[in-house]
């Protein structure tokens, strides 16, 4: 056991063997069309506006009253002039400097103080969370504008105090936000952690919440400085901002405002210069909070579709249904994760057969594969990024990775049923047990609430749920971790399933209740005949409820067969290792062999075996080539070269 727990971060390890290539920020923002369109507009402006005091202009303050009011492509004007004779392009480049400048220093003004008061009251809560929110409260009661106005009233008008009255009002944005966030972060285990290792709130909000608070702070200053450039403008525009000569883009759209019905140029070419910077920065600001969002650069924030991808090889020699109409013939399934140009070889070429009545249990160290295995099944893995790329998966004659979506959807919770490990996470928290039973009951069939109400009851008791009239009405939190399972179990049973799915139901209970559920799902797979697919990582279980076992190692079952004769006689020396690393209660001391190595990572698996690396018996024939399942005994099969030895070797050795 322990090899095998210990050997779960070996699993994690091996779903991050080396840092992932990520893809790079600007390739994610690009990926984004407008946001790439945005970038060269806003790229190109800022360059314009920062070369400003080298570019070949007129001076924007020089005024030539005989020049005054000329149209665009004048001589010596591009732009042409406005009603103080003053050049336009000029004024332009230089009123856009000064809107770049207002809107980015209002925003880190705005982002610094509402950023530390939702970090403050987020993490203190209480008391100061209430007097600091109901402050931004006061402040968000009234109209920004107003506000802003009210603010430069009092202050005077000038361009500091319109950057001031814009940080202000822009501040509230910025707390609640940060502390929406941080509410959440400041109960995070390694908050918690990082308390009880005595650190001062200071240093842990700055090295532990701040970094994670980032992100958020980034993508609100991203999409709110092109709205920033836009208030200033605005007070600009009401005379309250910039004062003459000195102008930005909104005193220019002012000045022209008394010029409109005869110089329409002045006021046109400032509001496109307006239109295309605010434009620009807020396209930019949409493409850098998707790509920031680190499950987009995994490739996960696409929709999944409610159907796995499955793009099978035509051709392919698995096409045959198999003999004798088992509840469920797996036939070399193989299911990737493609992200990018990454390929994980999540679950190779796997095969395993479950007659009627049959228990199997898939077992494997972490990230062996079991899970994708059995999500796979029902095409519930998520596609982007998964895809089925070989293998079928029969049942009653039928391949089931060819149904139609309806058809897919009638299996999936009827005739095949999954029970997965944490109930919690599965069961919705607002509404009863006994209203999630009727939902999942009446999804099936059609049935009055009433009656479903009744079955949904019989369930519970079927279950062994004490007083399960009144239980149907708990919602999940008000029951036990066991009972939550049975629950999960029961509405497993909703539809008499022919094949429940039960991916590591027991590994969040302790013993004396994973005894009893491990009970109850044997007693009801005898009375109702079901099949039963058992994931799990530990061989006691299995070795007490299922009649074979499959062992997956790296995405591929390594062995398979009959439960007493693999623990007996392992044919592989994974497996062989695997079962030495049980402790078995009462057998004194003794030291537990944990397996050396780490398992590989699925998308750079080695050529032949990829257990041979960590295998004592590997020669350099198991390093080469694809390495079949070869039979050892009826029903039994091995990938190993040396599958006869090994078990003949384990059969001496437990004689012995
Ligand atoms: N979305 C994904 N993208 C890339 N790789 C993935 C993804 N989901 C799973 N994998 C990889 O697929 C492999 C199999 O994962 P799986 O969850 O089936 O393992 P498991 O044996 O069920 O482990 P555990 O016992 O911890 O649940 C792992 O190496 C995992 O890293």
């Amino acid at each position: 056991m322990s090899a095998i727990s210990t050997s779960s971060s070996a699993g994690d390890a091996a779903r991050t063997p080396e840092r992932p290539k990520r893809r790079s920020f600007l390739r994610l923002l690009l990926r984004n069309r407008l946001a790439g369109l945005g970038l060269v507009v806003l790229a190109a402006i800022v360059a314009i506006a920062i070369l400003a005091p080298i570019l070949p202009l007129a001076d924007p303050n020089a005024t030539a009253p005989a020049n005054r009011l000329l149209p665009p492509l004048s001589e010596g004007h591009l732009l042409g002039t406005d009603e103080l004779g003053r050049d336009l392009l000029s004024r332009l480049v230089w009123g856009t400097r000064l809107s770049l400048f207002m809107g980015v220093a209002a925003t880190l003004v705005a982002a610094l103080l509402g950023s530390t008061i939702g970090l403050v009251a987020g993490y203190f809560g209480g008391r100061l969370d209430n007097a600091l929110m109901r402050s931004i409260d006061m402040l968000m009661a009234f109209p920004y504008i107003l506000l802003a106005l009210a603010i430069v009233a009092v202050l005077g008008p000038g361009l500091l105090n319109a950057l001031y009255a814009v940080a202000i009002v822009n501040i509230p944005f910025f707390a609640r936000n940060i502390r929406g966030v941080t509410v959440g972060l400041s109960h995070k285990d390694f908050v918690e952690a990082a308390r009880l290792s005595g650190m001062g709130h200071g240093r842990i909000l700055v090295s532990e919440v701040l970094p994670n608070v980032m992100p958020v702070i980034v993508i609100t200053m991203s999409t709110t400085v092109g709205w920033m450039i836009l208030e200033t403008a605005g007070l600009s525009f009401l005379g309250l901002g910039s004062q003459p000569p000195q102008a930005d883009l909104g005193s220019i759209l002012g000045e022209g405002r008394k010029v409109m019905l005869t110089a329409p140029h002045v006021t046109t070419i400032a509001g496109i210069t307006i239109f295309l910077l605010v434009m620009s920065i807020n396209l930019v600001g949409d493409g850098v909070r998707d790509a920031l969002d680190p499950r987009l650069s995994a490739g996960a924030l696409a929709r999944p579709a409610p159907v796995t991808r499955i793009a099978r090889a035509k051709n392919a020699d698995d096409a045959a249904p198999p003999e004798g109409s088992p509840a469920l013939a797996v036939r070399r399934l193989s299911t990737r994760f493609e992200v990018g140009e990454r390929i994980y070889r999540a679950v190779n070429d796997v095969s395993f057969t479950i007659r009627r009545g049959e228990c199997l249990g898939l077992v494997g160290e972490s990230g062996s594969g079991k899970s994708v295995t059995a999500l796979s099944l029902l095409g519930l893995v998520p596609s982007p990024p998964g895809v089925i790329r070989a293998g079928r998966v029969w049942r009653e004659g039928e391949d089931v990775l060819s149904l139609s979506r309806e058809k897919l959807r009638a299996l999936r919770g009827g005739r095949v049923s999954y029970i997965f490990q944490d109930p919690l996470t599965t069961l919705h928290p607002l509404f009863t047990v006994g209203d999630q039973l009727v939902e999942a009951i009446r999804a099936h069939r059609p049935a009055s609430h009433a009656e479903a109400w009744t079955q949904a009851v019989a369930l519970l008791d079927r279950v062994r749920i004490p007083a399960a009239a009144d239980r149907a009405e708990a919602l999940p939190h008000e029951l036990s971790g066991g009972m939550r399972q049975r629950v999960a179990i029961a509405m497993a049973l909703a539809n008499e399933p022919d094949l429940i799915i039960a991916d590591e139901p027991t590994t969040a209970l302790d013993v004396t209740v994973q005894a009893q559920i491990l009970a109850l799902l044997d007693e009801l797979r005898r009375e109702s005949g079901l099949a039963l697919l058992f994931i799990t990582h530990d061989f006691g279980v299995v070795s007490q409820l299922c009649d074979r076992v499959a062992v997956m190692y790296a995405g591929k079952i390594v062995e398979e067969g009959p439960t007493q004769a693999v623990l007996e006689a392992p044919a592989h020396p994974y497996t062989r290792l695997l079962i030495a690393c049980v402790p078995i209660l009462g057998s004194g001391k003794r030291a537990l062999d944990a397996i050396p190595g780490l398992p590989p990572a699925v998308d750079r698996l080695p050529d032949g075996c990829a257990f041979a690396p960590r295998c004592p018996r590997a020669t350099a024939a198991c390093k080469e080539g694809e390495i079949p399942p070869v039979s050892v005994a009826d029903r039994r099969s091995a990938r190993c070269l040396y599958a006869g030895e090994v078990m003949r070797a384990a059969t001496e050795g437990s004689a012995a």
